[in-house]
């Protein structure tokens, strides 16, 4: 964790420019605490994949399609730093290789600790699961909600953003691209 950056100071200054009391007993210790959740929030920036794969890259000669689905995500827009939350649903073909199945939640945890626009943040999880185990195809979909479109803006609530990335075979066959939908849209 990073120590003393000034995130406190700068929580207390939007404290007072929102006309609140820094020094109101409620307030008092909140600098340090939404100091520490922000840096909780972004601590993917740190992160890095060698260190989360952590070689757990495995030989396998199955090369049926692998798929984790409904991956809780929680994520920063980079327009409001607002959350979207939502879920991702990460497929690969095997090509002699699969990957710890906890290490995908771990990467999408790890892009999504960031700043994002969903669409980069789909891209960023698929590319680096790509180039970790060098799959036949790797397809991720995300489905999410901002509130930067619920509690202002727009103010929809009820609408929900689909975003997808492919890559390989999950971008030039169909029915690969297919199945995978289909099993992610299942309710088991
Ligand atoms: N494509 C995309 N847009 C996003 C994402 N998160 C937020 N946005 C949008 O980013 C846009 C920023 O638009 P601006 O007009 O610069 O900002 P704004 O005045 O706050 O816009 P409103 O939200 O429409 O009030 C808005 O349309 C947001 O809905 C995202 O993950 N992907
Ligand atoms: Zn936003």
């Amino acid at each position: 964790m990073k120590e003393n950056n000034g995130m406190e100071e700068q929580f207390r200054a939007i404290i007072e420019a929102i006309g609140e009391n820094p020094e109101r007993e409620g307030l008092l210790r909140t600098p340090h605490r939404a100091a520490r959740a922000m840096e909780f929030l972004t601590q993917g920036y740190e992160q890095d994949v060698g260190e989360i794969v952590n070689g757990a890259v495995f030989e396998s000669h199955n090369d049926e399609m692998v798929i984790v689905k409904d991956i809780e995500l929680y994520s920063m827009c980079e327009h409001h730093m607002l959350p979207f939350i939502g879920r991702a649903h990460v497929a690969y073909l095997p090509n002699g290789k699969v990957i710890g199945l906890s290490k995908i939640p771990r990467i999408v945890d790890m892009f999504a600790r960031r700043l994002q626009i969903q669409e980069n943040l789909t891209q960023q999880i698929g590319q680096c699961l790509q180039d970790t185990i060098d799959a036949k195809g790797v397809g991720v979909v995300i489905e999410a909600k901002h509130l930067c479109a619920m509690m202002r803006g727009v103010q929809k609530q009820n609408s929900s953003m689909v975003t997808s990335f492919m890559l390989g075979r999950f971008r030039e066959d169909h029915r690969t691209r297919q199945e995978f939908l289909d099993l992610i849209r299942r309710q088991n």
